[in-house]
């Protein structure tokens, strides 16, 4: 298994005639957790779709898992990635949509309901996602990329309608995450959270 888990090197994008990123390198190892932080429009979002491999038009090198990264089901078993707001399921609850992620990848970090616990969700597992406030369905996304095994964890602005009591409990999983062996890219604003989870901070600028 190569220690080594993202070397992205010289990284640049251009989208609508202009450059989105320039001369971009990250690296980062099994246990790392880095932040990628910087302006609105740096281009922190656009660098995680070139790590999950969704950009296309990218130059440079970027390696994930020494190679690279393809929108491949075999890719996305190792890799879990929070973005935009997921499609929910029509007609499964927020426990169902949490039992899919065993189900679909043969083992889970934590049983349903300690899930359910941990996110804060206790009392939500029979209800529809979308019933949920803002914040609430920003836990249930995490919970669902944190209950099932993966050996990189991309996240972007997971913060997003957060109360700051959650926020730390966010903290601690990715820490507990990152000391199983797991790395964790975050594009994020909240520098509170890059802290407590002493990530290495990467600075994107405005290419
Ligand atoms: N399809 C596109 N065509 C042209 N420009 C684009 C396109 N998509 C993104 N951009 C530009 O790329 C830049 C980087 O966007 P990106 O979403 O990666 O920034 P960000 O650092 O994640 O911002 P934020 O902190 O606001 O989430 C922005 O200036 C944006 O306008």
């Amino acid at each position: 298994m190569p220690q080594m888990i993202i070397e992205a090197r010289d990284v640049g994008v251009e989208l609508g005639g202009g450059p989105v990123l320039r001369g971009v390198d990250l690296r980062a190892g099994r246990g790392d957790i880095v932040a990628v932080v910087g302006e609105n429009g740096a281009g922190k979002s656009t660098l995680l779709r070139c790590l999950a491999g969704l950009q296309p038009g990218v130059s440079g090198k970027v390696g994930v898992f020494d190679r690279p990264p393809v929108d491949e089901p075999a890719f996305w078993r190792d890799v879990a990635l929070v973005g935009d707001e997921p499609a929910w399921y029509p007609g499964l609850t927020v426990r169902e949509h949490l039992e899919l992620m065993p189900a679909v990848h043969a083992a889970a970090r934590m049983e349903v309901g300690t899930a359910l616990e941990t996110f804060g969700l206790a009392g939500r597992g029979d209800m529809a996602p979308l019933s949920l406030s803002t914040g609430q369905r920003q836990r249930l996304s995490l919970a669902m990329a944190l209950i099932r095994p993966s050996r990189l964890l991309l996240l972007d602005e997971p913060e997003r309608g957060l109360d700051p009591a959650f926020r730390s409990r966010l903290a601690a999983c990715l820490t507990e995450y990152a000391a199983e062996g797991g790395t964790v890219v975050m594009a994020t604003h909240d520098l509170r959270l890059v802290e407590v989870t002493r990530a290495r901070s990467v600075t994107l600028e405005a290419a």
